[in-house]
């Protein structure tokens, strides 16, 4: 009789499929790729009920999504969004047997705004945004909004206990900086992340929350940059059309400006955890730091206690001082543009951002210290960096010490002089403020109050896997 075969879906890493199929792993770690295995026997029969039953244990694996909703952004990155879902990703969930329904967005905040209030999730497994980090950031906010308002939980309030979201989120990267996706994965590539959301794999992150006063501002989950990131980012916003080209462009000229400001930045040290970030261990799959620093944090009720009491102990440090840069690296922010990333020891899950304060210095430590990011030499190794792993800080500019400066300042002046001297660095006068690049986002408030959420969503990721030496692999064969 002749033999049966059937084609098995079956997604292996490359080091994986170079020991399956002894080739050479390829340069470009941490891709994954589709590999067809086909076994053959002799009877027709024995074939489909092997298919059957390898079909029924896959369906029965309860992390695994079988129901998504996909948002795409067509004008992300160099505007391939759709045509990057629709080659690359929609036929792997079909072979899959993963239903999606898809929705193209029709403006900015659509996708948020339908998540908050319209959008019926029950039905879902996941969310998953194809596009940059600013897709990524309106899933999120429409997704923790969502969970506050049906939980009764008052998102305005800092010191609210924030109730965690259960639906995970997927990326596929089509952005400019995909950081968030680098640094989850390890590489921007959309296919990779395609099949970590297939296999059902899970990755929790921290989430800051950003308050003014007692009023909700926005939730970061990669950089919260004020003076050189907020000013590339103010500046690259009005070169849009340029994709993402204006990245290097506004960075360059943000560069030559070399703008400082003032202001006086508080802070609550992580204390007791394990890492800090000097160290040359870093965040990878299954981290030991971050499972170690979740469990240190008591539960919901207690924890709140704790907070109350330690912030009370007047364990808080400030600092105050001119600073090019005041960077809040809640992960890595690897990305392409920085393979190691701002803060190449930060962790994705443990409960802590590294506050990183560069001072004024001269345009060429400066240069020196943004250079560092993109080679081997420590960027924090110099005398006007400093860096702190904490769990909370505030910034308040010099100039905003009352809340009618603020008023003043946040309803127009400073806007208008502020723009004026960034389009005229000739005219001598440097302007006071900066603005926080949040996630690729532009707050309208400068003086603010940051808080982590250990843990708080949850990625269809695994976290960076540690490249594998070859000996160290099982022999495929003798499993
Ligand atoms: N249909 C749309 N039209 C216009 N803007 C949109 C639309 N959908 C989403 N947006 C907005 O586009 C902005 C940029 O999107 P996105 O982050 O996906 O790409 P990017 O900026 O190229 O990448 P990155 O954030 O990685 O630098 C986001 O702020 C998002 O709110
Ligand atoms: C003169 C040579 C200088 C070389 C310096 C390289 C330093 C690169 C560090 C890159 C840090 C990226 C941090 C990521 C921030 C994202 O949340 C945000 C949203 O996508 N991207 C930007 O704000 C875009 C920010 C882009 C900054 C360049
Ligand atoms: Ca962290």
């Amino acid at each position: 009789s002749a033999e049966s075969s059937e084609t098995l879906f079956c997604p292996i890493s490359d080091t994986v499929a170079a020991e399956i199929f002894k080739k050479k792993p390829r340069s470009r770690h941490h891709r994954w790729r589709c590999a067809e295995v086909t076994f053959t026997c002799p009877e027709e029969a024995l074939c489909q009920h092997w298919v059957s039953s390898i079909r029924e244990q896959l369906a029965a694996i309860a992390s695994r999504p079988k129901h998504l909703l996909v948002y795409i952004n067509p004008y992300s990155g160099k505007r391939q969004g759709k045509r990057i879902y629709e080659r690359k990703v929609a036929p792997l969930f079909a072979q899959a047997g993963v239903s999606t329904h898809v929705i193209v967005t029709e403006r900015a905040n659509y996708a948020r705004d339908q998540l908050k209030t319209g959008a019926e999730l029950q039905k879902f497994d996941g969310v998953v945004c194809v596009g940059g980090d600013g897709m990524f950031s309106e899933i999120l906010h429409g997704l923790i909004w969502r969970t506050q308002i049906d939980g009764g939980v008052d998102p305005n309030c800092p010191e609210e206990e924030l109730i965690p979201c259960t639906l995970r989120i997927g990326i596929i990267p089509a952005g400019s900086t995909d950081c968030i996706c680098f640094a989850t994965v390890g590489t921007n590539d959309p296919v990779t992340s395609a099949l970590h959301i297939i296999v059902g794999d899970s990755q929790p992150m921290d989430v800051c929350s950003v308050h003014h006063n007692n009023t909700f501002l926005q939730y970061s989950v990669s950089l919260l940059g004020y003076g050189f990131y907020g000013d590339v980012l103010t500046d690259s916003e009005r070169k849009r059309w340029m994709g993402p080209a204006r990245y290097d462009l506004s960075g360059v000229k943000m560069f030559l400006t070399h703008h400082y400001y003032e202001g006086t930045v508080s802070y609550l040290p992580a204390k007791g955890i394990m890492g800090t970030p000097r160290d040359a261990a870093r965040c990878r799959s299954g981290c030991v730091v971050c499972q170690h620093n979740r469990q240190l944090l008591p539960e919901k009720a207690e924890r709140y206690e704790v907070d109350e009491a330690s912030e009370s102990d007047s364990e808080w440090r400030t600092l105050r001082g001119k600073f090019l840069a005041i960077n809040a690296a809640s992960m890595s922010c690897a990305c392409p543009r920085s393979p190691k990333g701002l803060s190449p020891a930060a962790h994705l899950a443990d409960g802590t951002t590294d506050l990183i304060l560069v001072r004024k210095c001269s345009r060429f430590d400066f240069l020196r210290h943004l250079l560092r990011h993109t080679s081997k030499d420590d960027q924090f190794d110099l005398a006007f960096v400093e860096v702190h792993r904490v769990r909370r800080f505030c910034f308040t500019p010099r100039h905003c010490q009352s809340d009618s400066d603020l008023d003043l300042r946040e309803n127009g002046k400073h806007q208008i002089f502020s723009q004026i001297c960034r389009d005229h660095p000739a005219c001598g006068c440097a302007p006071a403020y900066s603005s926080w690049n949040c996630d690729g986002e532009i707050l309208n408030h400068t003086a603010i109050d940051v808080r982590v959420h250990c843990q708080f969503i949850q990625l269809f990721a695994r976290g960076i896997e540690e490249p594998k030496v070859f000996e160290e692999l099982p022999n495929p064969c003798a499993i």
